[in-house]
Parts: structure tokens; sequence; C-alpha cells
């Protein structure tokens, strides 16, 4: 059984201090990513089976994106592996623990929602500081990380949708997440805002080499980010696509298109 009450964005835990000014463009790795293992997962909603068996390897440090019809199960999943949601049956090991023991004392796992969540009486830096006693450095560090760095005194509601998800980011990696459980993140926004996202993500992600899972409903977001590409169907993985191309991808290049094309026949032959 899986706790259920975890306080993704609240919980403190041990970081270094990235530096604001004069931040290195590759800085040492401070965190290591994770593995992640589950292994048959079951959770019904009442009479509906929403995961049914589902097994998985994460490699520490894999970008892994979940794609799958609306209603399939994606965001049951991501929620299960927080630990947000418990599961009637199965196993979660993040890392070396079983999933509740690693959310308390293990390493540190974070989640982003499509919305992003912020306090609208809390500024931008204090949003993303909240929970870090003494925080206010790392905060701005993580503003910077975003490219955020001069919006640190604004308010919420002065943000566009995009700036605001860019504070939501900031807000999980001042946390220096090992895993970062991504949800539809970014469902809401434009698709020139969307793909500057999607390249900031993914730089971030190689530069500090956290475990990604990625909730879309794009399958060109997926081919753009992801090491593999896997598809929920009745409650079951029934597809693991590799992605075996060279970072950053190109849209439009014939082997990417081949493999969006490849995801969307399954996801349209339903
Ligand atoms: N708390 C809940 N109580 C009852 N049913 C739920 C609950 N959460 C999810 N469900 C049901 O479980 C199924 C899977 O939901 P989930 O949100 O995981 O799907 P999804 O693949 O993420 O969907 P979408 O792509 O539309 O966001 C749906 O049928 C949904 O109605």
């Amino acid at each position: 059984m899986l706790h259920a009450t975890l306080p993704l964005d609240t919980e403190p835990f041990a970081f270094t201090p990235e530096p604001v000014e004069a931040a290195p463009a590759r800085r040492p790795l401070q965190r290591q990513g994770v593995g992640v293992h589950l292994q048959g997962l079951t959770k019904s909603f009442g009479e509906r089976r929403v995961l049914d068996g589902i097994g998985l390897e994460l490699k520490a440090g894999e970008f892994v994106a979940i794609v799958g019809r609306s209603g399939c199960g994606k965001s049951t999943l991501l929620r299960t592996i927080a630990g947000l949601d418990a599961v009637d049956g199965g196993r979660i090991t993040v890392g070396n623990g079983v999933a509740r023991d690693a959310q308390r004392d293990g390493p540190p796992l974070r989640m982003m929602f499509q919305e992003a969540r912020l306090l609208p009486w809390k500024t931008v830096l204090e949003n993303v500081a909240l929970g870090l006693p003494n925080g206010l450095h790392a905060a701005a560090g993580a503003l910077a990380a975003v490219g955020l760095a001069d919006r640190a005194d604004a308010w919420p509601a002065q943000l566009s949708g995009g700036q605001r998800q860019r504070v939501a980011l900031a807000r999980a990696l001042v946390h220096e997440p090992s895993l970062l459980l991504l949800d539809e993140p970014l469902g809401a926004l434009d698709a020139l805002t969307r793909i500057e996202m999607q390249q900031l993500i993914e730089s971030l992600w190689r530069q500090r080499g956290f475990t990604a899972v990625l909730v879309t409903h794009d399958v060109q977001e997926a081919v753009a980010l992801a090491d593999r590409v896997l598809l929920i169907e009745d409650g079951r993985i029934t597809l693991d696509l590799a992605v075996d191309l060279p970072r950053p991808r190109t849209r439009g290049n014939p082997a990417f298109a081949a493999l969006e094309e490849k995801l969307l026949d399954r996801l349209l032959a339903r």
C-alpha cells in the first residue's frame, strides 16, 4: 500500500545552492537520476480497472514519455508512482527503496501538472522557495535556470501561462529531484511556447541527469524528448518504442516523422 499524501512541492530536501550569478553552462551533477521499477501494478476506480498489471523498468537518468487515449490511465500511473494515489496491488520501487519509504527518506521526486498551482499571494521567488528554510538563494538560482531571474518579485497573476509553468519547473528543480514526473505540463501552452519549454526541459534534463517521466497527448512532443515512448491501452503497456535519434532532434526529419506516424497509427487504430 502506498502513502497517499506526499507533499510534492513543500517537503524540504537537502540540496546545494546554485550560484545565482555566472552559473556555469554545464554544472556538475549534484544528484543522479534514479531507476524506477514497477511490478504488477493494479488500480481500479469502482468497477473500472484502470491499471491492469503494469510492469516497467526505468533506467536511472532515462527520459520516458507515456501516451495513450484520453482516460487510459496515464495520470493515474504517474500519480501512483508519486504516491498520490494508492495502488490496489503490485509494487513500486524508486531507487533502492519501495516508493513509500523512498518518498520519505530517499531520493526526492517532484511532480509538475498542467496548471502551475502557484500561491497567488506569494511572489514568484517565494513560490519557488516554498518549504525550503533559507531557500531564497537556491530559489533565485532555480529561477535563473528557467530564464526568469528578472521576474523574481512579480506576482503569479502578472505572468503569462508559459512563465507560470517555468516557475512551476523552477519550484520542482530547486529540490534537486532525482525523479521528475511531468503530467502534461505543456498541454495548455501555445505551440511556440510549448516548443521553447520542451527545449528548456530537455536541456535541464541533460545538465542535471534526473530521471523524467512525461505524460503527453502530443506524439511529436514524446518523440522530441523521450528515449522511450510507452503506449498504454486497456490498463497495460502495449508498446515500448525506443527513440534512437540524436539530440536535439529535428522535427520533420524522416526518421522522426516515421516514429511519430507509427505512434499516431497505433493511437488511431483503436
Ligand atoms: N479519483 C478518481 N475517481 C474515480 N475515477 C477516476 C479517478 N481518477 C481517474 N479516474 C478514472 O480513471 C480513468 C483513467 O483516468 P486518468 O486521469 O488516469 O486518464 P488519462 O489517461 O490521464 O486521461 P487524460 O488523457 O484525459 O488526462 C478514467 O476513466 C477516469 O475517469
